[in-house]
């Protein structure tokens, strides 16, 4: 049944939801090069991505900027057409069916709104009603639900102009779930937003995969969006897929390193030991950074049998540093 959105993963099998294969998305752009002249060029935004998401997922799609992270997203909608390639959301290729599409998934894109400027938020919320045909039972549900959960209650009546940036955020999630989409693909719902609010989303988002099973496709620049919702990230370069797993792999892609700080009963010179190295001191604190794979438990024995140890803690790698560095070698190779 096409508009019977509400998914039910026990009822519904899980499959493949989204569906890449061998995707490409080239883009013909002119430059200037003088008075009258100009240079044709092509840039290739998405290069042979092939990946699926199962119905419920909740993944992460990360890379750096111009990676092709919006141009996959304007795909996956149906704004854009690949150049080449298989690409099908729910069974429907978005390019050919994308007002059907529309009926299925939402979307948020973090530094526009859909919603009327000028216009009180429940006005935008009645407007989409109409334009999406939802059922008015099922309009009023939703409405009260994300009124409740996004605390919305007191922004309805307000000019969308004058919300905050947070407050419009809520307003534009709470639009792109009105007609109850069973894929939700957010580019970078959290960006410019205070540490609270950034809190509100992030709860929303989690509980909605929970209680509807939506499936959601998070483009995001903060990794703690990432860790907090995903268990899968894909990460992206140059339009290629370059990760494909679990957010705690990332380390061992990056061959990242931990971190040993240790508290001496003084202040000492650098300590000098094999598999680590000082990478700040700060009076009786030393860091050592050692690779993330190797024992803390038998650099920190070694230590403490030839100096005066307090104290002790282990820094897991930063997952932001992981990826930067996994760019920089990208890169060099
Ligand atoms: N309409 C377009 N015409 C020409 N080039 C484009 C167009 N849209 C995107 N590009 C180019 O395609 C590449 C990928 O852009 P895209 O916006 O998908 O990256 P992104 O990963 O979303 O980046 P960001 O994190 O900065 O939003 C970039 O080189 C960009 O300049």
């Amino acid at each position: 049944m096409e508009t019977g959105l509400m998914t039910d993963p026990v009822r519904d099998p899980v499959g493949d939801f989204i569906e890449l294969d061998g995707v490409e998305k080239v883009f013909d752009v002119r430059k200037k090069t003088g008075f009258l002249r100009s240079e044709r060029r092509q840039v290739r935004a998405v290069d042979s991505l092939s990946f699926t998401v199962a119905r419920g997922e909740m993944v992460g799609y990360i890379g750096p900027n111009g990676a092709g992270k919006s141009t996959t997203i304007k795909m996956l909608t149906g704004i854009l057409t690949p150049s080449a390639g298989r690409l099908r959301v729910a069974g429907i290729d978005p390019s050919r069916e994308r007002t059907r599409l529309a009926r299925r998934i939402g979307v948020v894109f973090g530094q526009r709104t859909t919603l009327w400027w000028d216009l009180p938020l429940i006005d935008s919320y009645r407007l989409m009603h109409r334009m999406y045909r939802i059922p008015d039972a099922r309009y009023r549900e939703n409405l009260d639900r994300c009124v409740e959960l996004l605390d919305l209650e007191a922004l309805l009546d307000v000019p969308v102009r004058q919300l905050s940036l947070g407050q419009r955020m809520r307003g534009d999630i709470g639009a792109a779930l009105l007609h109850d989409p069973e894929v939700l693909y957010l580019d970078e719902p959290t960006i410019g937003l205070d540490v609270i609010s950034k809190a509100k989303v992030r709860s929303f988002l989690r509980d909605l995969n929970a209680e509807r099973g939506t499936t959601v496709l998070l483009t995001t620049h903060d990794l703690t969006d990432i860790e907090q919702l995903c268990r899968r990230v894909m990460v992206i370069d140059h339009g290629r897929l370059m990760y494909d797993g679990p957010l705690t792999g990332l380390h061992e892609v990056g061959e990242s390193e931990r971190t040993l700080v240790v508290d001496l009963e003084r202040e000492l010179p650098p300590i000098e030991v094999d598999s680590a190295r000082v990478v700040k001191v700060e009076g009786p604190r030393q860091w050592l950074a050692f690779p993330a794979a190797a024992s803390a438990a038998e650099l920190v024995a070694r230590i403490a049998a030839e100096f005066p140890l307090v104290d002790l803690s282990v820094r897991e790698p930063d997952i932001e540093a992981v990826i930067s560095r996994m760019y920089a070698e990208k890169a060099l190779s």
